[in-house]
C-alpha cells in the first residue's frame, strides 16, 4: 500500500467517524434534555421533602440494557461503562450528586465511587468509615462508599460495626477487581529496600509475594493505601503496595505489578444513603439479626430463608454489644424487601429473633 493510499483510506474512515461523531453528540444532549425534564417532573411532583434525583434501581436497569443489546465489537461491560458515564453527566445536570468515600484520595474506594457514580460525581474523602457514615448522616453529601468484604481477607469489621449504630440504608453495591503494586518514587533505591508500607489487608493480601521477594524488609501497616504511598516521600529505603489510582495521584512508579497472592483478588463496598430503594428486578438485600443464646438459634435463623427458596450470599457473625441476647449475624441475600418470599421469610425469622433490623434493598452490582 502506498502512503497516498493510507492516507486517502484513513481520510475516508475519519470522514465517517465526523458524521458518527455528529449524530452521537446530538443524540446524547437530546438524552440530556431528557434528564433535565424529569428533574422537573421530580419536583413538580415534590410533597415538600427533599427531592431524590439519584435512582439506583432505574440506573441499574439502564446499564443491564446495555449490556443486554450490545452485539459487540465493544464488550458488554466496556459499553456499560460508556453509559455510565453518559448518565452520571445527565444525573449532574439534574442536580449534582456528592459523595463521601474512605480516603484519602487515591484509595480502591475512590475507585469504586466513581465505577459507580462515575465521573460527574462530586467526591470527598474522608479520614475513616465511620465518618463516612457520620458525612452522610449529617446531610453533607448524599450518599457513602464503605468496603465491607474482601475475597482473600474477609469482612470489613469496622464497616459492619458502623451499621449497628446507624439509620442509614444500604442502596447499591460494587465489587471491584483488585491489582497490587509495589510502587516506588524517584529518590527510591530499589536495591535497598527496608520498609514496605500499606494498609494491613494488602499487606495480607501480598503476603506470599513479600515473603517470597523482601522476607527481611520490615511490614508497616498504615491506614490506607494511599496513606502508604503519601508516606515514600523523601524515604529513600521505603516501597509502597498500593492501586494503580495511588501511584498516579502520588506520581509514583509500578517497580513490580500485579503482586497480590490471589489472581482474583476482588473487594466489595457498599453505598449508604438514607432513602429505600424500589426494586430493580435484580436485587439484593441485606439484614442484622439478633438472636437469643439458644439451643437451635442458628437453624431458626436460617430455616425460613430455605423454606422460602432464598439464597443466602452472605452470612457474617459479628459479637454483641448488648447484654440481652449473642449473637448478631449479617446476612445478604437475594431478594427485594418488597418480595412476598421475601416478607414471608422475614416474618418466620422475626418471631424467632430478639431483633431484626433491614440495612436495605439494592440492585446487585451491574458493572
Ligand atoms: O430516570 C430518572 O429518574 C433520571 O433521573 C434519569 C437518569 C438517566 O440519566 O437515565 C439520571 C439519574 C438517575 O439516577 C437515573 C436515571
Amino acid at each position: 500500500m502506498t502512503q497516498d493510499t493510507e492516507k486517502l483510506q484513513l481520510a475516508a474512515l475519519r470522514d465517517r467517524i465526523d458524521d458518527i461523531d455528529l449524530k452521537i453528540g446530538h443524540l446524547i444532549s437530546e438524552r440530556a434534555r431528557c434528564a433535565q425534564e424529569v428533574a422537573e417532573v421530580k419536583k413538580a411532583n415534590s410533597d415538600g421533602s427533599e427531592i431524590v434525583y439519584y435512582r439506583p434501581e432505574r440506573e441499574a436497569q439502564v446499564l443491564r440494557k446495555a449490556m443486554e443489546r450490545n452485539q459487540g465489537p465493544l464488550g458488554d461491560e466496556e459499553m456499560a461503562r460508556l453509559f455510565r458515564e453518559i448518565m452520571s453527566a445527565c444525573l449532574a445536570l439534574e442536580h449534582p450528586i456528592k459523595v463521601a468515600f474512605l480516603g484519602p484520595e487515591g484509595t480502591f474506594t475512590e475507585q469504586a465511587a466513581l465505577k459507580h457514580f462515575g465521573h460527574s460525581a462530586v467526591t470527598r474523602p474522608m479520614s475513616a468509615i465511620d465518618e463516612v457514615f457520620r458525612e452522610v448522616e449529617s446531610g453533607a453529601v448524599q450518599y457513602g462508599v464503605v468496603p465491607v468484604e474482601n475475597s482473600t481477607e474477609g469482612v470489613v469489621n469496622h464497616t459492619l460495626d458502623s451499621f449497628m449504630d446507624s439509620n442509614l440504608k444500604i442502596c447499591g453495591e460494587v465489587v471491584l477487581r483488585i491489582h497490587q503494586h509495589l510502587l516506588v518514587s524517584e529518590v527510591t533505591k530499589t536495591d535497598s529496600i527496608t520498609r514496605i508500607y500499606s494498609h494491613s489487608q494488602s499487606l495480607a493480601q501480598c503476603r506470599k509475594w513479600l515473603d517470597a521477594h523482601y522476607p527481611n524488609a520490615e511490614r508497616v501497616a498504615v491506614n490506607s493505601n494511599a496513606e502508604a504511598a503519601k508516606r515514600l516521600r523523601g524515604e529513600w529505603n521505603a516501597a509502597a503496595i498500593a492501586g494503580e489510582m495511588a501511584a498516579e495521584k502520588y506520581g509514583l512508579t509500578k517497580f513490580a505489578e500485579n503482586i497480590e497472592d490471589q489472581p482474583d483478588n476482588s473487594t466489595r463496598f457498599l453505598i449508604i444513603g438514607t432513602e429505600a430503594v424500589a426494586p430493580s428486578g435484580v436485587d439484593k438485600s441485606s439484614v442484622v439479626i439478633a438472636m437469643r443464646n439458644e439451643p437451635g438459634a442458628l437453624h431458626d435463623l436460617l430455616a425460613p430463608f430455605q423454606t422460602h427458596k432464598i439464597d443466602l450470599t452472605r452470612v457474617e457473625t459479628r459479637p454483641a454489644r448488648s447484654g440481652n441476647w449473642n449473637y448478631v449475624f449479617f446476612i445478604d441475600f437475594n431478594g427485594h424487601k418488597d418480595d412476598e418470599r421475601v416478607q414471608a421469610a422475614l416474618n418466620e425469622v422475626s418471631q424467632k429473633a430478639a431483633d431484626i433490623k433491614m440495612l436495605g434493598s439494592y440492585p446487585q452490582g451491574v458493572l
